[in-house]
């Protein structure tokens, strides 16, 4: 990592862990003003522990944490409270304090010795409900709401406290999917339009994909990859980070296939266009092994047809399809009982599928358009 001009928040050689032994090392990161990092990596591998350390909850190791260049051990509490809040994933205790109330803590660091809220602190807080949606919730009591509500409520406290850097662990956890997407939304308008910084931990990683200016993979065996997304997020990486034998994943598409069904391919997939995508997952799911052609290797489908079949045939990019392609095909047809025409429509590209369908009928091949459940299940049942 190559720093061209000062990072406003960073670490140089930090090593966390506990009780005097370290379970990560050598951790060197570094974010700019308004940017937002990622940390990412299986259970167990110490994300938490680097943000307590981030956080001044735990002291490091060793090496430090710097805050605008600045050791963060030398700014007092209220200061450090102004720069940064924190929104970490343990149940706060309150005691008949509504939501509004939780909320209104984020101003502390603001107030007086006696805590009073101005108007303005008052003005700010409802800003801060509004911001995650919450103002309808506000004067419920703060131990009676859902877990997701706690987490926004959570979120809107930190909000509230105004700071020039927010940290998160794991804030989407509870959340369902559009309130996954609301509050990254609402981090990333922090960040781009309020210059905030943000740094979280994240278990979705086709989210962290599409947020992050730079992501830290912290693997299991200690070993920390840090880069740009683009740099990270490849499948050999993620499958390597966590240790994904069977199934796989897709960065591209931020799609998870389970483990691909080995075994004499009897059923050949005619597919292309997302068209085969669905059978594919079908015919995994049934556990049948199958063969699936031909595919334009830019075509969307590729990289699924590719995690799931037993064989793909393939065409270049872009190119017509060719005799060569077509009788690779044929040879996959030949070992099949079952010819399974997903639907793709004809075009000049790829006009030799007409062919080779009329070739499987030739062949006496059954031939299924579009098959449902109950046809697939046949199959299964009938190939053992
Ligand atoms: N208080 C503690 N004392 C000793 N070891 C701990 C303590 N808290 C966590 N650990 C250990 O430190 C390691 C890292 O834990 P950490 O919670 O940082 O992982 P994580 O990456 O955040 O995991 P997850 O994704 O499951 O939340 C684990 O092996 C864990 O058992």
């Amino acid at each position: 990592m190559e720093e061209e001009k000062e990072f406003y928040f960073k670490t140089q050689n930090l090593s966390v862990g506990y009780n005097r032994k370290p379970i990560l090392e050598n951790i060197s990161l570094g974010v700019y003003k308004g940017q937002i990092l990622t940390l990412i990596g299986p259970n167990g591998s110490g994300k938490s522990t680097i943000l307590k350390n981030l956080i001044r909850e735990m002291s490091p190791l060793g090496g430090v944490v710097v805050l605008e260049g600045k050791d963060i051990n030398n700014y007092s509490s209220k200061n450090f409270a102004k720069q940064m809040s924190v929104v970490l994933t343990e149940k706060v205790k309150t005691e008949l304090l509504t939501c509004r109330d939780v909320v209104a803590m984020g101003r502390y660091p603001y107030t007086n010795y006696f805590g009073k809220l101005t108007p303005e602190d008052e003005r700010i807080v409802d800003e801060s409900l509004e911001s995650v949606a919450a103002l309808d919730i506000a004067e419920k009591d703060f131990s009676q709401i859902s877990d997701g509500q706690r987490q926004r409520i959570m979120l809107a406290r930190a909000i509230c406290q105004k700071p020039q850097i927010i940290v998160l662990d794991e804030p989407t956890s509870f959340l369902d999917i559009r309130h996954k997407i609301e509050l990254l939304d609402i981090l990333q308008n922090m960040a781009v339009k309020e210059n905030v910084t943000v740094v979280l931990s994240l278990h979705e990683i086709e989210l962290a994909n599409r947020i992050s200016d730079w992501v830290m993979c912290v693997r299991a065996d200690g070993k920390i990859l840090y880069g740009t997304p683009d740099e990270i997020f490849k499948d050999e990486i993620i499958r390597e980070l966590y240790d994904i034998k069977n199934g796989s994943y897709n960065c591209l598409y931020g799609s998870t296939e389970l483990e691909k069904k080995t075994g004499t391919p009897k059923v050949f997939v005619a597919g292309g266009g997302g068209f085969g995508v669905s059978v594919y997952r079908r015919l995994q799911h049934f556990e049948i092994p199958f063969s699936a052609g031909i595919i334009a290797q830019n075509d969307c489908e590729y990289t699924i047809a590719e995690s799931l079949a037993v064989k793909v045939i393939s065409e270049k990019p872009f190119e017509i399809f060719s005799d060569k392609s077509l009788e690779m095909a044929k040879k996959y047809v030949d070992i099949a009982d079952y010819y399974i025409d997903a639907g793709c429509p004809y075009g000049i590209v790829n006009e030799k599928m007409k062919e080779l369908r009329q070739y499987a009928l030739k062949n006496n091949k059954i031939i299924l358009d579009k098959p449902d459940d109950y046809n697939l299940r046949q199959i299964g049942e009938n190939i053992g």
